[in-house]
């Protein structure tokens, strides 16, 4: 591989990991759109001549498969050098069933779009599972076979010299008309990447991509959300394929080649992955510049790399993300300062909302059980032999000294910490065969000791994400569940003056109170609570403590981690100790503070 395609990929494995990830669009982005197909339209009336024409049709045509590429790219994080072949795929089944089989063009090209799209679904379904450098090496082992597959299968492609004389669609047989058709479907393809990218589709890619297991907990399913967007994604790629075909009037399999896909990375990297113009400004810049430089290869090489490696050195984000963040800092400037949070005092009542966030338990009914949980790492033993029983209306406080196994309990509770032996019953359901969303689906929300959230976001944008289980309708674009919920826990929480700052910009105690709103936003019939006090101030603490009482009246149950022990003994009916992994003590308060074995583990003698 050489210099600059490392460069590249690194660029685009590490900057897609950090500070170019995507972010919600505006809902007036989609008006970019206007200017966008207008200038594109104006295009062959200025430039007129055939060569030019086809070089702009070109660049349509690449920018429709890189919108498809950029939905895995920008949106999911997942570096795809596959995405020329399913390009290729495409565009030979138009080719084939036209040339061989005598299909009408556009029965051809709608076959074309299914076929590159179960294509992508092949793709995905063996590769969803892997993650960064092993899917981008599994997509280049995709791209490598699908050469092989279209060289050797020369009875069907004619091998690698190529199929020639592909018809052009009826109606569009000049280089205009073609170029007018290549947007029209470009058109339509920015108008679905604008709303995929406002629907929860669009909000838990960004989930996933931003954290994993954050998104599993919220109760995305993280393997399925992917899958359908790969599927989408190649879907997006199938629609340029016949028009490829078109354009080029004679395919061979060296457009599915590694090098291809390569270059329609670089396209969507340089014009600015996961923006709305981005993509399309990628194509337009590097073939635009490289065609004009054509009467020379090694020049045209040289100036290919060179618009890399300055996007790459001075624009971080591609060409439109740096363009678009500049803006947003200017705006920012302008716009009046938003009110500051007046914390609550702690003495007054806080307005709890009217509504019932959860499913009213029943009091005193057994919700989640634990018998004999282990789980080793190695040889470490994190948790041993512990049970533990929690009913409805309950807060169970959880302590120990650091390494104690508190967290790993909870990994085990939630989903996220597997290869565990014992039994865990959540109402009535086996947790042991339910993944990590199956079990936030059930009704188990949960809060990461180190915090875990959409940092790119809004506060109000996390909310609606994690809220996304219970939007009226899970396809709905609307932001709010319609019942005032997510206004509710602004309320609770007291973010309502922060929901529209971006969650990275907030103090740690304000991350921390917008950890507790998104796991309430699953609306959880049991909550665990990694440390939800810590690094909060004393004026935020009874705010909180106040919370947890009112969910615990709902019928809540509530499994309290937390160092800072006057707040759990307040809070908690029963506690539960550990040291090293296992189960020292367990009673009430009182019981807990008194127990000699507690005291000597953990508290020492100041907090008995
Ligand atoms: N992924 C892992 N791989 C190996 N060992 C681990 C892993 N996670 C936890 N451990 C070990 O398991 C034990 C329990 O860790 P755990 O984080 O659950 O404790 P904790 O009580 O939550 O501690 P703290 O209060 O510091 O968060 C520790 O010895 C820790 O080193």
């Amino acid at each position: 591989m050489s210099v600059m395609s490392k460069a590249v990929l690194t660029r685009a494995a590490s900057g897609l990991s950090a500070g170019l990830k995507a972010r919600e669009p505006g809902r007036r982005e989609w008006l970019t759109i206007i200017p966008i197909v207008v200038v594109c339209a104006l295009l062959p009336l200025v430039i007129q001549g055939r060569y030019e024409v086809g070089v702009m049709t070109l660049i349509l045509i690449y920018a429709i498969a890189a919108y498809g590429l950029d939905l895995v790219l920008g949106h999911l994080g997942l570096v795809s050098v596959a995405h020329a072949a399913l390009l290729t795929v495409g565009a030979y089944t138009l080719v084939i069933l036209t040339t061989k089989y005598g299909v009408g063009y556009w029965w051809a090209a709608i076959a074309a779009v299914g076929v590159t799209t179960l294509a992508g679904l092949l793709l995905a379904g063996i590769t969803m599972r892997s993650r960064g450098h092993y899917f981008s090496v599994s997509s280049l082992a995709f791209a490598a076979v699908t050469v092989v597959v279209i060289t050797q299968w020369t009875s069907l492609t004619n091998g690698a010299s190529g199929i020639y004389a592909i018809p052009t669609p009826p109606g569009f047989d000049s280089t205009v008309s073609l170029f007018y058709l290549s947007l029209i479907v470009l058109t339509a393809v920015l108008v679905a990447m604008h709303l995929l990218t406002r629907s929860t589709l669009g909000r838990n890619l960004r989930a996933i991509h931003a954290d994993e297991v954050l998104a599993a907990s919220l109760g995305i399913n993280v393997v399925a959300t992917k899958l359908k967007a790969f599927t989408v994604s190649a879907a997006i790629v199938g629609l340029a394929g016949p028009l490829f075909a078109s354009w080029i009037s004679y395919i061979t399999p060296s457009s599915a080649s590694i090098m291809e896909g390569f270059n329609l990375l670089v396209y969507v990297i340089i014009g600015g992955s996961a923006t709305l113009a981005g993509p399309l400004v990628g194509v337009a810049l590097v073939v635009g510049v490289t065609e004009a430089f054509r009467f020379t290869e090694l020049f045209q090489t040289l100036i290919f790399s060179g618009i890399v490696f300055l996007v790459l050195l001075f624009f971080r984000g591609g060409v439109v993300g740096s363009v678009a963040r500049a803006w947003s800092r200017v705006a920012v400037r302008r716009r009046p300062p938003e009110p500051a949070v007046v914390p609550e005092s702690g003495a007054g009542p806080v307005a709890l909302p009217h509504l019932r966030p959860v499913e009213r338990g029943e009091p005193g009914k057994v919700l989640f059980e634990a018998r004999s949980l282990t789980k080793k790492y190695g040889g470490v033993t994190a948790v041993s032999d512990v049970s533990l029983t929690a009913r409805e209306g309950e807060i169970i406080g959880v302590i120990g000294p650091n390494g104690a196994g508190k967290s790993t309990l909870f990994g085990l509770i939630s989903g996220v910490v597997g290869g565990w032996t014992g039994s865990a019953t959540f109402a009535g359901r086996d947790l042991r065969r339910l993944a990590v969303h199956e079990r936030a689906r059930l009704g188990i929300g949960r809060t990461f000791q180190t915090n875990r959230l959409l940092a790119d976001e809004t506060v109000l944008q996390n909310l609606v994400t994690a809220g996304y289980l219970h939007r009226p309708g899970r396809g709905s674009r609307s932001a709010d569940p319609g019942d005032g919920f997510l206004d509710a826990i602004l309320d609770l929480t007291g973010l309502r003056a922060k929901a529209n700052q971006v969650v990275s910009g907030l103090s740690i105690e304000e991350q921390k109170l917008v950890g507790v709103g998104m796991a309430l936003a699953v609306r959880p019939r049991m909550l665990l609570l990694d440390e939800p006090f810590a690094g909060l101030r004393e004026s935020e603490t009874p705010r909180l403590m106040r919370l947890l009482e009112w969910l615990r009246d709902q019928g809540m149950v509530i499994l309290l981690v937390e160092h800072k022990m006057r707040v759990l003994m307040s809070l908690c009916s029963h506690v539960y100790v550990l040291d090293s992994g296992q189960l020292i003590a367990e009673g009430s308060p009182d019981e807990i503070v008194n127990d000699p074995r507690v005291i000597s583990a953990y508290l020492g003698t100041k907090n008995a």
